[in-house]
C-alpha cells in the first residue's frame, strides 16, 4: 500500500474547527497520513480568538526537520504563519528539502478579526514564501493585501491573480466566500494562460469558521496523491461544500465545519 504524506505548517486553533486541527482531519479524511509543524497556538473558539502564542522561528525550523529527515513530505500547505522570522525560516526550509508541492494559504486575519499575521510580515511572504507557491489560495481581503488590488467584480479578481501568478505562484485560487453577491461561491483558478471556476450553492449560514484552512488542506491532500492542481482543487470545492452543508451547530459563534461530510454524505 502506497502512504501519501502531507505537512500542514500552521497555527493551532484550540476550538478545532481551523488551524492545524482542520488541516490534520482533512488529511485524515481524504486518505493521506498527515503531520504537523506547530507555528503558534491560539486560545480560540467558536466566539473568536482569546490568545495568540507564537513559537520560535527555531521550533518550526526544528519541527519540520524531524518530518523531513524521517518520514517525507509528498505535499505541505502553510497557514497562520505569524511572523517574517517564522515565514523567511518556512521558506529556506522548502528550498533545502526541495519540495514542490507547496500550498500557500495566506492567513491574514480571523472571521472575528483577529490578526494572524503580523503587518510587517506581509512583506516576507510575497518576498520569499510566494515565489515557492505551487498553489496560492488567498480569499478576496488577502489577494487585495497582496496586490495592493481593490477586488470588486470578477474582472478585478482575475487581475488580482495575473498578477500573484506573475508574483511566482504557479496556480492561483481566488476563493470567493467573501463575495456575497448571488446565489453561488465561486472560487477562480488561473494556471498563467486560462481561468477555471469552481462554482457551487452558497450555504447561508454562520458555521463557516475554518472553510479556508479545511479548502488549502483538501487541495494538499490531493497533491500529495499526484493529483493535478485542477482536479485537486475541484475535489476542495466539493469537500468544503459537504462541510459546509453539513455543519455541526457546536459553539455559540461561528461553529466549524463537518470534516467527515464529505465521507460520509459525499457532495
Ligand atoms: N457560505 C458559503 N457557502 C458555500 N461555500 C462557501 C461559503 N463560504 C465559503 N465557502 C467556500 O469555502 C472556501 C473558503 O472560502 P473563503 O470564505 O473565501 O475563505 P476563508 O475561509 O479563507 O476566508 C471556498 O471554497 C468558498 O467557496
Ligand atoms: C490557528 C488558525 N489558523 C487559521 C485561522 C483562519 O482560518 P480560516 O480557515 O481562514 O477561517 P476563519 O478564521 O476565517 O473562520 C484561524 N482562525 N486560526
Amino acid at each position: 500500500m502506497t502512504v501519501y504524506k502531507a505537512l500542514t505548517i500552521a497555527g493551532s486553533d484550540s476550538g478545532g474547527g481551523a488551524g492545524i486541527q482542520a488541516d490534520l482531519k482533512t488529511f485524515q479524511e481524504l486518505g493521506v497520513f498527515g503531520m504537523s509543524a506547530i507555528t503558534a497556538v491560539t486560545a480560540q473558539n467558536t466566539l473568536g480568538v482569546q490568545g495568540v502564542y507564537p513559537l520560535s522561528a527555531e521550533a518550526v525550523a526544528a519541527q519540520i526537520e524531524s518530518v523531513a529527515v524521517d518520514l517525507g513530505v509528498d505535499a505541505l500547505k502553510t497557514g497562520m504563519l505569524f511572523s517574517a522570522d517564522i515565514i523567511r525560516t518556512v521558506a529556506e526550509q522548502v528550498k533545502k528539502h526541495g519540495w514542490e508541492r507547496l500550498v500557500v494559504d495566506p492567513v491574514m486575519i480571523a472571521k472575528g478579526g483577529a490578526p494572524l499575521l503580523q503587518e510587517e510580515a506581509v512583506a516576507a511572504l510575497k518576498e520569499a514564501l510566494l515565489p515557492l507557491a505551487f498553489v496560492i489560495t488567498p480569499n478576496i481581503p488577502e489577494a487585495e493585501v497582496l496586490t495592493g488590488i481593490a477586488i470588486r467584480t470578477m474582472d478585478d479578481r482575475r487581475e488580482a491573480a495575473r498578477l500573484l501568478h506573475r508574483m511566482g505562484a504557479r496556480y492561483v485560487v481566488i476563493k470567493g466566500g467573501h463575495d456575497d453577491d448571488g446565489e453561488e461561491t465561486v472560487d477562480l483558478l488561473y494556471n498563467g494562460s486560462e481561468f477555471s471556476y469552481f462554482k457551487s450553492k452558497r450555504i447561508d449560514t454562520r458555521h463557516t469558521h475554518g472553510t479556508g484552512c479545511t479548502f488549502a488542506a483538501a487541495v494538499a491532500a490531493e497533491l500529495a496523491k499526484g493529483r493535478h492542481p485542477v482536479d485537486a482543487v475541484g475535489t476542495a470545492k466539493s469537500f468544503v461544500q459537504a462541510a459546509i452543508s453539513h455543519s455541526l451547530g457546536i459553539g455559540q459563534g461561528h461553529g466549524p465545519t463537518n470534516h467527515w461530510a464529505y465521507r460520509q454524505y459525499g457532495e
